[in-house]
């Protein structure tokens, strides 16, 4: 178990927590308490404890134990109103945060329910009363207000006038508000102008008209066969002036409409509070709603969190009649899991759909979950994706599972699809899949593209799924919801860590985390491959260490990347694997190493800068072929690519401590070995996958590697470590017969090369492999060109392409 879970030993004397000092503390999340606790004296047990499997800590964590015959349903509530911290074999910690409360009330779970189910299932004879006085301060402060988007604008909704007043003591509240008060008074003095405009060329008009007609009344006086020429330009000047007015009125009547249907909203609206000052239902009932600026959406739901007043979002979708319906089911043949139906429960409890993250591994579907999601709102999709080939992925997948009446558009820098009208008077629905750079990029457009975002921006949608939420930087976040205006946001994610800690920003942008599926369980039954994950420890040459321990930084890398032995390593186990009719995966982040690599074992290498088409070709014969059993990838390859058949990793390079990266890369082969229905609860506990991490001793690899793992340590995966292969010991010699690189002169040789590599070329390299990596789309490749004329011209940040 992780070892900061260890807190029943140790020295309690001093254990005197301030609960709101906590509370804080939890929601920048500084979770752990730095020193161990004994709460044997504090915590009493039930007589009956053994049969229980929850023990509750005074510090807010619960632990679990996975053998109890009562694990299912302690899981499923744990689940509900805690996160958790760390699951391996036998006993589960979990934590109690406010946004786990917040998630726990918002699926229907009141603090008598929670009470109720911790005393049954707990061992603790009471409750903390910390713990206590804390579920009971959070589960309380939740229903008060809530957000809501009607007409593509934002309303806060108070349940009372108290929490309209508290709401309003904040400042983010307070501007979000004043500023979208100036903003509609802006709209209103436009129209007002506009109208007068009218008014004033109606009357010009008019008086034009006047004297025509005084100068055709002199006409008819004098020449009498004028009339009727006369009453027709009169006819026709009225039929204009009238179409006019009618412009006018509706125009006016548009605008009445919307003010008209908002009081009529509020009066039937179910919020009310109580009479104070003796003004009418209406009026009382309008003052609790108001709306709030759209650009300030986030700032005013994180300021909402932090003074403990979230705000419901929830989506009656059934009810809703002003978007249109989208036809979308799934297909007959379409079965979900038992674990993507449960995520989709908390998402869909008491009718109503509400925003937030779905967790589940790598290669469990996440995919076909949003798609159900999608299916069971039926109102209009935004999917946002990484990249281009996710988008592709997306579009076949809702194919595959769902038949669809609407058209299904992808918007990247590649495919534009026509989209759908969805201000057409009949409204019509539809699903658009694009990529979070396509939506946020704020350079210049081209025609087309400015149409489609226009189009994008003027939609209301139903539904925004946002894929590998985890990766997306806040800002980017932000200006992509302010640009798509959804009733619910269902964020979905394989790892919920960043190395920048900045993840609790996506209780605001996106709602609280609904469900984390369990690694191990799900491996347990089938749904994902067994993987054995070791570490293989390799030495450094002599050579190489010499020149290691005097290195700058970034030689070091390449040091302890290259070092021979590691080579030696990597080609033993593909031998080894390819014998035994394995598909292999060797990744590196090192450029040099992977080529190298590549070249000398004779295998192909698949980067940033291999084409399109010859990344196909590649990937083809490796899944459909024995021609070729091993490819090596760099770091575009983490995500994105799905290699079903695959089934070992070697990892020769990665980038420094990420948890996330080393999570992902697991992921390639985590997909089931055989048809997951037929191999779940097949109770078999042989390993059918193996994830290799090749680590120099006695370098900062070590250290990194220790980070990396992690993630994957709290899923409850272990490394076993493997100090030396065995042809490392020098048994097995005709094993190491084989093997290239063995020699000191090829050794010194590669050194040699080594530090003769323009180590700035090297990092360009890298970076470009980044950014290729980071996003495929043209906006991407745009912004490398112009670092790189940067770099060439010296005008850092100064050059600006322009669009023609
Ligand atoms: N209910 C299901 N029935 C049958 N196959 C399923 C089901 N759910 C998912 N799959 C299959 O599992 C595989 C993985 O699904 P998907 O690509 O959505 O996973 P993912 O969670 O998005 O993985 P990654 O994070 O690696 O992209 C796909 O081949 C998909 O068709």
């Amino acid at each position: 178990m992780d070892q900061r879970s260890q807190s029943f030993v140790g020295d309690q004397e001093n254990y005197d927590m301030d609960l709101f000092d906590n509370d804080r503390e939890f929601a920048e999340g500084n979770l752990y308490p730095t020193e161990f606790q004994n709460y044997t004296q504090q915590v009493k047990l039930k007589p009956d404890h053994e049969k229980r499997p929850i023990w509750i800590a005074p510090n807010f964590k619960l632990y679990l134990e996975s053998f109890s015959p009562l694990y299912k349903t302690a899981t499923e509530f744990l689940i509900g109103i805690a996160e958790p911290v760390c699951r391996p074999m036998y006993i589960h910690e979990y934590m109690i945060t406010k946004y786990s409360l917040y998630a726990a009330v918002s699926v229907g779970l009141t603090k008598e329910k929670i009470f109720e189910r911790l005393d049954f299932l707990s061992k603790n004879e009471d409750i903390p009363s910390d713990v206590k006085a804390f579920i009971e301060l959070y589960s309380s402060r939740y229903g008060k207000a809530r957000l809501v988007l009607k007409d593509c604008k934002y309303f806060i909704e108070c349940f009372d006038r108290n929490t309209r007043n508290n709401l309003m003591q904040i400042q983010q509240i307070e501007q979000a508000y004043r500023s979208q008060l100036r903003r509609n008074a802006m709209i209103e003095q436009r129209l007002k102008e506009q109208s007068e405009r009218q008014r004033v060329e109606e009357s010009a008009e008019t008086k034009a008209l006047r004297e025509r007609i005084t100068n055709s009344n002199s006409l008819i006086a004098s020449r009498p066969t004028a009339t009727s020429t006369s009453g027709m330009m009169l006819n026709q000047q009225s039929v204009e002036q009238q179409e006019l007015t009618e412009r006018f009125m509706n125009l006016k009547d548009e605008f009445q409409v919307l003010i008209d249907q908002e009081m009529e909203d509020v009066d039937n609206g179910q919020v009310d509070g109580p009479a104070q000052d003796g003004s009418s239902r209406a009026q009382r009932k309008q003052d609790l709603i108001f709306e709030i600026d759209p650009e300030q959406i986030e700032g005013v739901k994180e300021a909402c969190i932090k003074e403990n007043y979230p705000l419901i979002e929830e989506y009656d979708f059934k009810r809703d009649k002003t978007l249109p319906d989208l036809k979308i089911e799934l297909k007959s043949t379409t079965q979900i899991r038992p674990y993507q139906e449960q995520s989709l429960s908390m998402m869909f409890s008491n009718g109503r759909a509400r925003s937030g993250v779905v967790v589940l591994p790598c290669g469990a579907g996440k995919t076909l979950a949003g798609i159900t999601a999608a299916c069971t709102i039926k109102k209009s999709i935004m999917v946002l994706c990484t990249s281009g080939v996710s988008v592709e992925q997306w579009r076949q997948q809702f194919f595959l599972w769902a038949n669809i009446g609407g058209k299904v558009c992808r918007f990247t820098s590649k495919t534009r699809d026509q989209m759908f009208n969805s201000q057409a008077p009949d409204g019509e629905a539809g699903i658009v899949i694009s990529t979070y750079n396509m939506i946020a990029y704020q350079g210049n457009r081209s025609n087309e593209t400015s149409q489609l975002m226009k189009a994008i921006q003027n939609t209301e949608w139903g539904l925004l799924i946002l894929d590998e939420v985890q990766v997306v930087p806040a800002a980017m976040f932000r200006k992509v919801l302010s640009i798509c205006k959804s009733h619910c946001k269902l964020g979905l994610t394989a790892t919920l860590v960043r190395e920048d800690e900045k993840i609790d920003d996506l209780n605001f942008l996106i709602g609280p985390k609904l469900y984390e599926a369990n690694w191990l369980d799900l491996q347990l039954q089938g749904y994902l491959a067994r993987v054995q994950c070791i570490e293989v420890w390799c030495e450094m040459t002599p050579e190489f260490y010499k020149e290691y321990l005097s290195a700058r930084p970034r030689l070091k890398t390449n040091l302890y990347v290259n070092n021979p032995n590691k080579f030696l390593a990597c080609q033993y186990l593909i031998n080894l694997h390819e014998s035994r009719g394995d598909k292999i995966i060797v990744f590196s982040d090192n450029l040099f190493a992977l080529k190298m690599y590549a070249q000398k074992l004779k295998r192909p290498y698949i980067s940033g800068e291999v084409g399109q088409s010859e990344r196909m070709g590649i990937l083809h014969y490796f899944q459909k072929t024995n021609d070729i059993n091993t490819i090596f990838l760099s770091k575009v390859g983490d995500t994105s690519i799905d290699l079903p058949g695959a089934n070992v990793i070697i990892q020769i390079s990665s980038h420094f401590g990420a948890r996330r990266q080393e999570a992902q890369r697991l992921g390639r082969i985590l997909r089931p070995k055989q048809s997951a229905e037929k191999q779940a609860y097949s109770n078999s506990t042989e390993f059918n996958a193996y994830f290799y991490s090749l680590v120099s001793t006695n370098t900062q690899e070590m250290y990194y590697s220790d980070k990396r793992q992690q993630f994957l340590i709290d899923q409850g995966y272990y490394f076993e470590v493997i100090q030396e292969l065995p042809f490392m010991s020098g048994e097995n010699n005709k094993e190491k017969e084989k093997l290239l690189m063995q020699s000191l002169r090829e050794q010194v040789e590669f050194l040699t090369q080594i530090l003769q590599n323009d180590e700035a070329k090297f990092e360009s390299l890298e970076e470009r492999e980044e950014l290729l990596e980071d996003d495929e789309d043209q906006i991407g490749i745009d912004r490398l060109r112009k670092r790189e004329l940067n770099s060439l011209t010296g005008a850092d940040g100064m050059y600006e392409e322009f669009q023609r």
